[in-house]
């Protein structure tokens, strides 16, 4: 199986990327979807971020005020070490819980889709590193075109992360995303088709690992009999 991270920058059109993927009956795990369900009421991770940022980050049903949680850690890298060591590690488990079902099922091109690929560093774990790139200033007409925002809150967003430029030199393939949304399909269809894997290299990826772990597993609990009857026959000496 292959394993593609797909990044970029906001409002660079990742969830747009994500989107026309799905289509092409190719599995995505979303990293900020996973992100939104480890902190819903009685998760662990709800109950590390209640223990540690109190009730006022609560919305009156009890769900987390994620606007206000986003306010309290902004500019406090502090507060924002705390909050990502309460949710990255459920993440995480969750994402990998999902490449391990993927692989399991026989999939043979699984796409990450995680905005902070590069800066949590988990672009070390996949095959391919994919980056959603446009300049910045449709970058900011597309945000305020979409959150209705101001182009000083759009342009304050795009500035606190890490520049789009950076990632672009970072990645394995660039995808353009300045044309509009057909030519953007367009450049989707040919990565998918490009970065799937043959059926022979698919069918070895699946099948090596399993054997070879059933193989070592025979020797080392064959070994381990043996050495369990010398040490018997050893200690039972007169
Ligand atoms: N090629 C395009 N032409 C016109 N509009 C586009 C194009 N690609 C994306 N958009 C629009 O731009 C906006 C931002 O795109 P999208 O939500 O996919 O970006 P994103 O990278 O996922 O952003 P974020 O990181 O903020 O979630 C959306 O409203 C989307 O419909």
């Amino acid at each position: 199986m292959k394993l593609i991270g797909l990044t970029g920058g906001i409002g660079s059109g990742k969830s747009t990327v994500s989107r026309i993927i799905a289509e092409q009956n190719v599995p995505i795990i979303d990293a900020d979807l996973i992100a939104r369900q480890v902190v819903e009421p009685g998760r662990r991770a709800y109950k590390l971020i209640r223990k540690h940022f109190g009730d006022e980050v609560l919305n009156a049903d009890g769900t987390i005020d994620r606007p206000k949680l986003g306010a309290i850690i902004f500019g406090d890298s502090d507060k924002r070490k705390v909050l990502n060591s309460c949710v990255h590690p459920y993440v995480r488990l969750e994402m990998f819980k999902q490449v391990f079902w993927h692989w399991m099922t026989g999939k043979k091109l699984v796409f990450l889709d995680v905005p902070l690929l590069f800066e949590s560093k988990l672009d070390k774990f996949v095959n391919t590193t994919v980056v959603v790139f446009c300049s910045e200033l449709l970058q900011l007409q597309r945000i305020v075109k979409r959150d209705n925002m101001t182009e000083e809150a759009a342009t304050q967003r795009i500035r606190s992360q890490m520049p789009l430029s950076e990632k672009v030199k970072l990645a394995n393939i660039v995808l353009d995303n300045s044309s509009d949304v057909d030519q953007l399909k367009i450049q989707v269809k040919n990565l998918v088709r490009r970065l799937t894997p043959p059926v022979s290299s698919w069918l070895l990826g699946w099948i090596v690992p399993p054997v070879a772990l059933a193989i070592s597993g025979f020797f080392i609990k064959d070994y381990a009999t043996r050495g369990a009857r010398l040490l018997i026959a050893h200690y039972s000496r007169p």
